[in-house]
């Protein structure tokens, strides 16, 4: 075995390098220095391998085309598992196994499971190198399309290394495997993966293993498993949260300043409110962040979230110059990785929902030849951009803040096609975190499994906790009762995909515009802050006052308005059952604030 560039000073990490490298047996070791000619050197082998192809350098330069194996192109949470020690350690909502019996078999998958690959070892910082306590992390894996991945969502390289054997700081450790071992006489495929798959996470040790994936959400360790799931334990232990959340600096006509935080389930629109175009005359929206946020008390006391990770990681389909120019514009910058899009004759990228017309030949994702006609998706619902945050035109400078912004408002967001209005706003903290303890949104493509089904997702995390759900909750309430609550994020809810009812009793058109007229939305929740803004109580909140939501210029009827913001007395009497449904699933444990809550909820709802 070859072992590539200098080993480290740092003897815990070393140690482990040892130690998979004996068990999965790999040709060569490699450290990730997190270059750019690393970078020029991997994209190279990977074009060569047939895993990229490398786009038109004047139409997306320094940017590669992937397609997955079409059996491995989402998370997958039936294969996901939080290996606490006890079973109540992951709670209701998670897989469970003892960790030695999931490191049993797990280590099984691994020996000898990089023969005839190359393993890199990538250093990486989540959040900032300069933070208070630098949140370190060190991904093993088999695969170089994980490496380049990785270098465009987190801080990677040598300096990360310097910086931990400096202080021998302690890490998160995660190993990743794509599964596909080459012994001598097997080639290689594009896309390396297996049939068998775990997502494991032990979150006393604060390690991750990863087999048998290379799609994102399972394979880029510093995202989901480490930055939500095992940061969500330490956030518990530690006092803080780690959110599935947007993160969008708003400057109004009048050029004043706020943060707003949105936890919406994946693929239900943080990216693009996190890259919104308001649509209103004088109004600014700047992104810090698009899919976690790190939230901690600041001096003041109040809730200050910092965006930890680097890099963009976004559902392709429905981005276009009319939804999301500003992702167009961070795409077209180049320096990008697009998987299972389809790819132009041209040396270009398109998917579903860039342009109306579609091209009139396209390479699809699965790499057939496609026509406008032949009846499939050219790309896939779930395909994706990663693509460097900084290259985004409007990256707030506040993104560089290692203490973060401070949150004025939080949303709580899904998709809905009937029964929860556009906005309203809770009435104080405990009723907020009710709201998001019984968050529900229609399934997507984010994960494998059935799309559109209503499943209850608390705070857009259901996936993402890495422990018990009703200690989330609990750890929720707790961050409410340790704040001044006049400093704490004020709570709403708000819903872009609510329909219209045909008369067949279908679901009809879209009863808001969303996209860049959500800005309306948060105009609103401002005047809230600052007491101006009009609303009127409903049985669940505060929704808007006739008049006071800003469409001016929109092509919307006041009926139009009144039905996307309409509290339905039936429709609530069907969600307040389901409500108690899922909250009887936390048995015992539900806390009491949250009985409370529903019992209001009812007596609202005069039931
Ligand atoms: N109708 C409507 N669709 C929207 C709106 N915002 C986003 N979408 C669509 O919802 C899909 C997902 O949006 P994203 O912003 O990528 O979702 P996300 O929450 O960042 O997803 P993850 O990266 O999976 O966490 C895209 O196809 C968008 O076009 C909106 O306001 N209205
Ligand atoms: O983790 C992923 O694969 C992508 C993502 O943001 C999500 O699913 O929420
Ligand atoms: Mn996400």
């Amino acid at each position: 075995m070859t072992i590539m560039t200098a080993a480290t000073t740092h003897a815990g990490l070393q140690a482990w390098v040892d130690e998979v490298a004996a068990l999965t047996t790999p040709d060569q070791v490699v450290w990730s220095d997190g270059s750019d000619e690393e970078w020029q050197r991997l994209t190279q082998e990977l074009v060569e391998s047939g895993t990229f192809v490398k786009l038109d350098e004047d139409k997306k330069p320094n940017s590669f085309w992937a397609a997955s194996d079409p059996s491995d192109v989402a998370r997958v949470e039936d294969r996901t598992f939080i290996c606490s020690a006890e079973p109540e350690g992951a709670g209701f909502t998670n897989n469970w196994k003892a960790p030695a019996e999931m490191k049993a078999i797990m280590t099984d998958l691994y020996r000898g499971c990089m023969t005839g690959r190359t393993m890199y070892v990538i250093p990486f910082v989540m959040g900032h190198l300069n933070a208070d306590t630098p949140m370190y992390g060190v991904e093993i894996t088999d695969s170089a399309y994980v490496v380049v991945s990785m270098k465009i969502m987190a801080r990677i390289g040598t300096e990360v290394l310097r910086a931990m054997e400096a202080t021998d700081a302690g890490f998160v450790k995660g190993l990743h495997s794509v599964g596909f071992p080459l012994p001598e006489g097997t080639a290689d495929v594009k896309w390396p993966c297996s049939d068998t798959k775990y997502i494991a996470h032990f979150p006393e040790t604060r390690e991750i293993w990863s087999y048998g994936s290379g799609y994102g959400g399972n394979a880029l360790l510093g995202k989901k498993c480490y930055a939500l799931r095992i940061a969500s334990a330490m956030a518990r232990d530690e006092g803080w949260m780690a959110e599935h959340m947007l993160i969008l600096k708003l400057t109004s006509p009048e050029g004043r300043t706020h943060y707003i935080a949105g936890a919406f389930p994946s693929a239900c629109g943080k990216t693009n409110l996190a890259m919104i175009d308001p649509t209103l005359e004088g109004w600014s929206a700047e992104m810090v962040g698009d899919d976690i946020a790190w939230m901690r008390f600041g001096k003041d006391g109040r809730l200050y979230a910092v965006n930890p990770e680097f890099g963009l990681f976004g559902v392709a389909p429905g981005t276009g110059d009319h939804t999301n120019p500003n992702a167009m514009r961070t795409v077209e910058k180049g320096n990008s990785i697009f998987t299972n899009v389809a790819l132009t004759d041209d040396g270009d990228v398109w998917w579903e929902g860039m342009t109306e017309q579609p091209p009139a030949h396209l390479t699809d994702w699965k790499g057939r030849d496609w026509t406008p006609d032949n009846g499939e998706l050219s790309s896939h619902p779930n395909s994706r951009f990663c693509t460097p945050a900084k290259q985004c035109p409007m990256m707030a400078e506040e993104y560089d803040e290692p203490n973060g912004v401070p949150i004025d408002a939080i949303l709580f967001g899904g998709r809905r096609k009937t029964t929860v209005p556009l906005v309203y706003e809770t009435r104080d903290w405990n009723h907020g975190v009710f709201v998001g303890a019984t968050l529900s949104s229609e399934t997507t493509a984010a994960a494998v499994g059935q799309v559109g089904v209503v499943r209850r997702d608390p705070m857009a995390m259901l996936p993402f906790i890495g422990y018990n759900a009703a200690d989330y909750v609990g750890h929720w309430l707790e961050i409410g009762k340790q704040a001044d609550a006049s400093k704490l994020p004020k709570i709403y809810q708000v819903n872009w995909f609510r329909r219209d009812v045909n008369e067949d009793g279908t679901a009809g058109k879209f009863l808001w515009p969303g996209f860049g007229d959500n800005a309306r939305v948060l105009k609103w929740v401002i005047e809230r802050l600052d007491g101006t803004g009009e609303g009127v109580d409903t049985p669940v909140g505060v929704v808007p006052a006739p008049g006071a939501l800003d469409v001016s210029g929109l092509d919307m009827t006041d009926e139009d308005i009144a039905k996307a913001l309409a509290v339905n007395a039936d429709e609530w009497a069907v969600e307040l059952g389901l409500i108690e449904e899922w909250l009887a699933k936390f048995g015992e444990s539900l806390p009491t604030q949250m009985q409370d809550e529903l019992a209001t909820l009812k007596a609202n709802l005069g039931q």
